[in-house]
């Protein structure tokens, strides 16, 4: 819980939810309470400034029921821009339409026809038509292999008490967390379930990664930068001991973040699923073909949780978002007035060097992020293919992809963790400091 004054304010105009000092005793059923208070959207589906129902459209929606199942009363706005390439989704729209919103949107951002995000999705449209078919099977080709692997080493973790599996099996299960993040973006399938086996859930992931922080990266709304406080705190505001003391911390906190999930899960047990208990299945089968007692086996299960959370969170908080340069709310931002949600994505966003260009590291590893914000729906595999597309459409606008290295991206965040005081000026995308696109 943060005190008052530490609670960080919107340089954006976005009011927060009323429980964002809440910190990692929020939970993504309240942040979603919360924002039908504020979305304006009166029980319906907001989309931009017109109100939808789609109470007969849930079941039927190609994407799965989930997606509007848990947003109606919300301005989806944004969601739906980005969750759709194709223009069927909007062709679609009329036949729902209820009335005009009476107020204005909570959120700034715009999706103006000849804006930079609209064009960029024009063009990618295009250049999907070309992208080598076989290319869609590499992500399912690793991620079933890390799955194999994790089972394997689990196991023989346990027959021959042996750390050193351990370790490997909680190496792959944090590589594993991180390809079962490509498919909960999508569709239902079958392989978003690997995910679960760090204790996340899927449905909570797609509330506080999905809709929250890939819609509104380091914004206050952002779940992903709400949940870690008051013991890791990224916006450049007054912080608890200047923020020396998260810099201490971090370790721990990327030590126990799967443990951390799991228990903030049991404050709103009530939507949890059968299907919520997919990652125990590893414990039983460690029981189950191993040799150990019930104990033995929690605690070298609770090892790899360890190990997997330390890697996956590790990477995942110093991947593309935490770094003085990149925009978080309180910032000056580049505009209040037409503010392009792809721009937007681009200033709160720096990409790695180090992990693009290799398939297995940009599944696993958040690569190609810039990419996988602006549209992620597509698999992870053929984000290579759109760079030549972005870099046209991005010289149009007068922008750029800034690179860094993954060690900077680590030094980075830390930085931010440090840093109380806000950016006078927008983000510089064409920065010299930065290998650009
Ligand atoms: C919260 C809002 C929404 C989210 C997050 C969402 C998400 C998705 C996802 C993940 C897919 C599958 C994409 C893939 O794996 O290739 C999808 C497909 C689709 N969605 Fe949605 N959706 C939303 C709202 C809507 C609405 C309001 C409509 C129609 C009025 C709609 C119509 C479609 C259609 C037609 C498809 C099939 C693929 C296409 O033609 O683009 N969705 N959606």
């Amino acid at each position: 819980m943060l005190p008052p004054d530490y609670v960080p304010k919107s340089s954006l105009g976005i009011v927060p939810p009323r429980s964002r000092f809440l910190g990692s005793l929020m939970t993504t059923d309240l942040w979603l309470e919360e924002r039908r208070e504020t979305d304006g959207a009166e029980g319906l589906w907001r989309i931009h400034d017109g109100l939808y129902n789609f109470e007969s459209f849930v079941q039927e929606h190609p994407g799965g029921s989930e997606w509007l199942g848990l947003t109606k009363g919300t301005d989806i706005s944004e969601a739906f821009e980005s969750h759709h390439i194709s223009q069927l989704p909007e062709q679609l729209l009329s036949k729902y339409f209820v009335r005009k919103a009476k107020t204005k949107r909570n959120i700034p951002f715009t999706f103006e026809e000849n804006g930079f995000y609209k064009t960029l999705k024009k063009e990618i449209r295009k250049t999907l038509k070309n992208v080598p078919k076989d290319d869609y099977n590499t992500s399912d080709m690793y991620s079933d292999a890390l799955f194999a692997g994790l089972i394997l080493f689990s196991i023989l973790s346990v027959r021959y008490w042996s750390y050193t599996s351990a370790v490997i099996a909680g190496v792959i299960l944090g590589l594993l967390t991180g390809a079962g993040h490509n498919y909960i973006h999508r569709k239902d399938s079958f392989r978003m379930l690997y995910f679960q086996f760090s204790m996340f859930q899927v449905r909570d992931w797609r509330i506080s990664h999905v809709l929250s922080h890939h819609l509104y990266p380091n914004t206050v709304i952002d779940l992903e930068v709400i949940l870690p406080e008051p013991f890791l705190q990224y916006h450049p505001i007054k912080k608890l001991f200047g923020g020396y003391y998260s810099v201490i911390i971090a370790p721990a906190v990327f030590l126990f973040s799967f443990h951390a999930g799991f228990f903030n899960r049991l404050q709103t047990y009530k939507t949890l699923k059968p299907i919520g208990f997919t990652g125990l299945s590893l414990p039983l089968l460690m029981y189950i073909f191993g040799t150990e007692t019930i104990l033995n086996t929690f605690i070298m299960w609770n090892v790899i949780l360890l190990v997997g959370s330390f890697q996956f969170t590790l990477i995942g908080f110093n991947a593309a978002h935490h770094h003085p340069d990149v925009f978080h709310d309180g910032d000056t931002p580049r505009s209040l007035d037409e503010y392009d949600w792809g721009l937007n994505q681009l200033d709160a966003v720096m990409d790695r060097k180090d992990i693009t260009g290799s398939d297995f590291l940009v599944l696993t590893c958040f690569g190609d992020h810039s990419l996988h914000h602006l549209f992620p729906t597509l698999d992870h595999s053929i984000l290579k293919h759109l760079y030549p597309t972005m870099k046209e459409v991005m010289n149009k606008f007068d922008v750029n992809l800034r690179m860094v290295t993954q060690w900077d991206a680590i030094v980075g965040g830390f930085q931010q963790l440090l840093k109380v005081k806000p950016n006078p000026l927008p983000p510089n995308l064409k920065s010299k400091k930065y290998l650009l696109l």
